[in-house]
Parts: C-alpha cells; structure tokens; sequence
C-alpha cells in the first residue's frame, strides 16, 4: 500500500456549486481524479456538480487504497471534523445519515446496485465504487446459494463409523505422550493430558482413577478397547471433527485456527471423508489445491502429504485418490498476461468437484469473486487459513469477516445434526438466533504444535487477545524459545542474531559451484531463521535493515556484496510472472553455478530451478522482509523487528502475524511499551459484507 500524500482537492471551475476543497489531507492524486471525474459527470447527467460528492467518491476511493471495500456514511461526519476550513453547511448536510443517504440516492451518478451500471453505489449505509460492491454481492450470492444442505450419499451410521474411525486416538502416540506427561504424580497430570490428547472437555466428570491406571498399563491392545467405556463422546469435544461432519453437508466450509492447531491435519480427513463417500457410491471426485502464493502452496503440498501418508495406512484406495499437489490461485485460475482477468470465469469454469485454498486470508475481495465465478455449478469450496492474522494486501477481508459470523455458535438444528454423527454434547454451543452462513464456519480452537510451556505460543495467544498484563509478564520473565532485545544496542544484538541465522545457508553455498541439490539444502537453511520487520521505510525499515545485515555479514567474512548480484544474495519476488512460474513472494538465493550467477527457486512443484537474473521479474533483495510479505511462511527462528516509535501499520494483527511466524525461537527487536501499545491497535477493515450476510453490520 503506498503511503497516501496530502494533495489539492479543486475542482473544475466551469461547473456550478462549491469548487474549493483546499489542501484534504491523506487524499492521493488518483483519489482527487476520481472525485472529480465522477463530481463532473453528475453534472453532466443533469445533477448538481457538486463538491461533497467529489469528495464523497474521493474519500471512497481512498478507503480502497487502505484496504477498505467501502464508506460507511456514519464515518463522513467524523472525517469532515478533522478539516476545519469547510463550507460552513456541510457539515450539518453530513450529519443526518438519512437526508444524507436520500440526497445521495438521487444524484445521478449514484446507484442502489451492481445493475444500474452508474459509478457509485449506495447499499447497506456505506458508498461503494460500484465494481468493489458489484465483487461483494457476487460474494453474497455465491455464500447464500451455498448454503443448502447437500444430501448425504450413504447412511448417516456409516458416515459416523468412519468419522470415528478417522479420529480414533493411536494407541501408540497416546502412550508415547502419556509417558512424556505424566511426570512424577500421574494422577495430578491425567486431566491436563486427557483434554489435551483425549479431547475431553473441561469440567467432564470422569473415572481418572480408571484411566490413569489404563495408561499406566503401557498396554496399547488394551487402551483401544477399554478407552470408549471411559471416555463417552458426551464428555468430549474435537473441533476438528466437527469441521469435517460440517464439509460432508455444504458446499462452503470455512475452518479458522491459529498456527498448529490442524488445519491441515482436519482437511486431509475431510477429503479422505468426501473420497470415500464418492468411491462407494460413484467416481472419485476432482480435487485441487490452492494457495495465494507460491510459497504457501509449497507449504500446502508438503504438510497435506504429510497429512495424506499418516491416513494412509487406514484408508488406502481412499488416500491414493486425493491430491498431493498445490498450485497458486492465479496458475490455477489461468493468469492472463497485462489482465486482471482470468482464464478460467463463469463462462469457462475450472473443472474440478472440490476446491481447497490454503491460507486464505491473504485473498482479497476481487480475487475471491472471480475465484467463485470460476467455480462450477455445484462445485464444494474449502476455505483454510487463521482469521487473526492480517487481512489481505488489496481490498478487503473477507475470511474475517465470515468468520465474524460465528460469534452466534451453531444452529441447534446443526448442533443436533453434528451430535447424532459425533455423539458430543453440543448444547452449550448452539444458539437460536443467528446468520444461516455461521453453520459452515469452524474455528480450531486448540494448538497440537506449541505446547503448554511454549512461550512463543502463550505470547501469540496473549497477544491475539490483547492480553497486556501476560503479554508484559512473558516479556519480563521470557521463556527459552523468546527472547525481548527492547534497549538501545538492540540494533547490535539483531546484526548479531541475524548473522549467526544466517551464516549456514551462505556456508552451505560457499562449499562450490551450486546445483539444484546443494540450491535445495540453502534455501532450507535460509528458511530457518529470517528479520521480519514492521514497516518498510525508515532506519527500521526492510531496506536500511538489509543493507546493514549484508555489511554485518560482509565484516563476518561470510558474504561479499559487490555490484547488483553476488553469491549470497537473496531475492523477493514482488511481481507474478505467470511464463517464469515465478510468482509475488517466492524467494530465492543467487549462486554461482560454476559458469555464471544464478538465482535459485523452489517452484511450487517442488522442483528447484536457477534463473539467471536478467531473466526475473521485479525483485527485491531479501535478508529483511516485511511481516505482511512473510505470510504463509514459518521460520524455525524468527527475529521480529519493530520500529522506535508507534505507527498507524503497527496492529496487533501484524504482531500477531509475525509472531507466529516463529516455529522455534522468537527474537523480538522493540520498545517494551511500543509492544506493549500496539496490543490495542486493531485494524477495522470496512465492508458491506457481514451486514449482507445476516450479521452486525
Ligand atoms: N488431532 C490431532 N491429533 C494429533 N496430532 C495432531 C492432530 N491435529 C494436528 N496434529 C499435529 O499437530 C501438528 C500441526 O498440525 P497441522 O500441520 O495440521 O496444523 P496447521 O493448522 O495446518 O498448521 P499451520 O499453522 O502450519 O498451517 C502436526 O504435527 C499434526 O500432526
């Protein structure tokens, strides 16, 4: 996003009405444009041209460049009190949200929807640029007609049995866990372990004398059949479960969890689920994976193989029928070169049956109607990713905003549905009023990777929450996996962390000339440990940071900057080129191939691949990037790096995103209070699409 500039706002004289707007801060030169363009127009429609329309679209127009779908009305008053040279009417003509929306209603350029084909829309209280509005009633659309219940293919009992079976605890990882666990006193450590292993649910009365000398046993014949008479499914409760029982039912499913708590464990149960209910009734359904970037379909192949092969020896015919392969929306959907739009749209469908996206809070708005168009009749989505991490780059949020609708908890029509088919008790979470769209939201609610004494996983839990008074006392008393630099040699000790993470990768290259194989093994080692930053610009910034981590590295003996290109080097990809496969994101290491400098890229395939230079499309050096460009990567070590002071960027969304970046370690490089503060900024991110979907608007 470029960082508006304050602009003159005048309008042409030739027309009628006030033509000031002096100096409007924060307003871009293409936001000045638009409102005058459209301000001109309604005059020549036969309205008024009026200025506090071309202001009203010149402010629209800005929102979309902060990520915003809209303008809410409610918002023009506060906006307009910010300015203090103003006709002195306009403020009391912005006031009155309804003499408002009815003066804007009947100016000419303004419509009530999409099909008026006129620039400007006015629905649900805000001001839309009637393409975003026209995206997110194609949204609304798609969401309402997935909402019928698809029927089921074979016998509800038979749907439970193998959901059972697929979620039955493995004897030998419990016995393997509870050996791990129960320390010197089992009796005290069987609760904690039954909620974290067995899915028991807090305050279950249970027979723990009986379970905790059934673990004790070591017997793993044993535990598979006397553990179902002392856990009954009323006394437990697996999200992950529930949001595969959801899938067999609906096109749309969305599941929300934080990093670790089985997204991609949860959707390769599901697919095996659908597989095994299509095979016995008919052909195998067309599956494809999806993922924004390249990067994280990468990640999608690797971690749902993984998935895949821990199922496999329990099903099979059913595992060799799904997919191992993730592809990037855009090669999925068909870039075309220079356009927006796709390949593949409603009048050339994908072919497929099930379409999964990984990490989909990085789809913007735009991008998600014209995935959805795309989508054949009847087609079932899945949407994966974490609601809590920052919303897309480009307009929009539309996985948080959906997932804002399950504040309501389920149907009791759903929750009895789900009971019959997991025997749990789901009373406490089924709601009589509510968004008919809550029903296919499922939000994970427990982490399997970070365990109870993770710091990095309380922090991420406290931050999310905006926790200050734990987030403060994990700070002051940090476990081993975090670690605060927040005094003044901070810069030192990140120069310091940043070489040691760095340092084996460019050893890694240094052993000789570099081929896929030994390419391969450094961008593993690179992918270890990255500098995340906060901002862009500034001596905290990605660009002064990198250039003082190469310097460090230079005085380290471990890398030689000279020129544009030298070994060592890594790249960010910043544009898609769809002929390369190289997409926004993707990063790669330059090293000598023993006859000339390549660039080195792991392609989504899996495959590794060096370019040379001249070839790639726009980049960006990479030894620092920024929290928003790291998304859909985890680094075993990460080194988070706020700026000195605060800045409207820092939210406690990119906190959280950057933090749980950190698979292993985390280095957190800031001011203990400007931490501390930013727990407090959440971003809102305006649209119309909750409102149109049931929910608060
Ligand atoms: N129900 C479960 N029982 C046992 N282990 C599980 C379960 N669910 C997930 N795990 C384990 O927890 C770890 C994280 O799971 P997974 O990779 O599915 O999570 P994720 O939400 O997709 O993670 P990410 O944040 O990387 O996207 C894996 O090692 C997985 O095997």
């Amino acid at each position: 996003m470029t960082e508006p500039t304050a602009v003159t706002l005048a309008y042409e004289p030739a027309l009628s009405s006030p033509q000031l707007l002096a100096p409007w801060p924060g307003l871009r030169a293409i936001d000045q444009a638009l409102g005058r363009f459209i301000q001109d127009l309604n005059g020549r429609l036969g309205g008024e041209a009026d200025a506090l329309l071309g202001l009203c679209a010149a402010l629209v127009s800005q929102e979309l460049g902060q990520g915003h779908v809209c303008l809410p009305l409610s918002q023009l008053p506060a906006r307009l009190a910010a300015k203090a040279e103003l006709p002195t009417d306009w403020q009391a003509r912005v006031t009155d949200i309804e003499a408002l929306s009815a003066w804007l209603r009947a100016q000419p350029v303004v419509g009530a929807d999409e099909t008026a084909e006129l620039p400007l829309v006015l629905a649900r209280g805000r001001l839309y640029l009637a393409r975003y509005f026209a995206f997110e009633q194609q949204l609304v659309h798609w969401l309402q007609a997935a909402q019928a219940p698809l029927p089921l293919t074979v016998p509800e009992d038979q749907l439970a049995a193998w959901l059972a079976d697929l979620f039955a605890p493995v004897p030998q990882t419990v016995l393997k866990a509870w050996r791990q666990a129960r320390g010197e006193t089992p009796a005290q450590a069987v609760i904690p372990f039954a909620r974290q292993w067995l899915d028991v649910t807090e305050g279950a009365e249970l027979d723990w004398l009986g379970l905790t000398a059934l673990l004790e046993a070591q017997d793993p014949v044993r535990l598979s059949s006397e553990l179902p008479a002392l856990l009954p499914a009323a006394a437990c409760l697996n999200w992950q479960k529930l949001a595969v029982a959801t899938a067999l039912t609906g096109r749309f499913t969305l599941i929300s969890g934080g990093p670790g708590t089985g997204k991609t464990t949860t959707v390769a149960r599901l697919l095996a689920l659908l597989q095994r209910q299509a095979l016995t009734t008919g052909a195998a359904l067309r599956i494809r994976l999806a993922a924004p970037t390249g990067k994280a379909a990468a990640r999608l192949t690797e971690s749902l193989g993984r998935a895949i092969d821990e199922l496999a020896h329990g099903w099979p015919q059913v595992c060799d029928a799904l997919p191992r392969q993730a592809a990037t929306l855009h090669r999925l959907l068909g870039a075309l070169p220079g356009r927006r739009a796709f390949r593949h749209d409603a009048d050339n469908p994908l072919v497929l049956d099930v379409l999964v996206v990984d990490e989909a809070s990085m789809v913007d708005l735009p991008l998600m109607a014209r995935l959805l168009a795309a989508l054949p009749e009847g087609a079932r989505l899945i949407l994966l990713g974490d609601k809590d991490q920052l919303s897309s780059v480009e307009a929009g949020a539309v996985l948080g905003d959906i997932c804002g609708l399950s504040h309501s908890g389920m149907s009791p029509e759903q929750g009895r549905w789900l009971t019959r088919l997991t025997g749990y008790d789901l009373a406490p979470w089924s709601q009589a009023a509510g968004p008919a769209l809550r029903d296919r939201i499922c939000l994970l609610r427990k982490s399997w990777r970070f365990d109870g004494q993770s710091g990095i996983g309380r922090l991420a839990r406290a931050v999310n929450l905006g926790q200050a008074a734990q987030v403060a006392a994990l700070l002051d008393n940090p476990p081993a996996d975090l670690a605060l630099h927040g005094g003044e040699d901070r810069l030192r000790s990140l120069l310091a962390a940043a070489v040691a993470g760095y340092r084996p990768y460019l050893d890694c290259l240094a052993q000789g000339p570099c081929d896929a194989q030994r390419a391969a093994k450094a961008l593993a080692l690179f992918n270890r440990c990255r500098v995340l930053c906060a901002v862009r610009d500034g001596s905290w910034g990605v660009g002064p940071l990198g250039q003082a981590i190469a310097r460090a590295l230079q005085q380290a003996g471990c890398l030689q900057p000279e020129g544009d290109w030298y070994v060592g080097r890594p790249v960010m990809i910043t544009q898609n080129d769809h002929g390369l496969g190289l997409y926004n994101g993707d990063i790669g290491l330059t090293a000598f191939d023993g006859q000339r400098l390549r660039v080195w890229f792991q392609l989504p395939d899996g495959r590794v691949h060096g370019f040379l230079p001249s070839r790639l499309p726009p980049h960006e050096s990479a030894l620092a990037m920024t929290v928003h460009k790291s998304q859909g990567s985890e680094f075993d070590h990460t080194l988070l790096v706020l700026p000195d002071a605060p800045l409207p960027v820092l939210t406690r969304e990119l906190l959280y995103t950057g933090i749980t970046r950190a698979k292993g370690r985390l280095s957190l490089f800031a001011p203990r209070p400007l931490l501390l503060q930013t727990l407090g900024r959440l971003t809102e991110r305006a649209s119309g699409l909750p409102l149109a979907l049931g929910g608060a608007g």
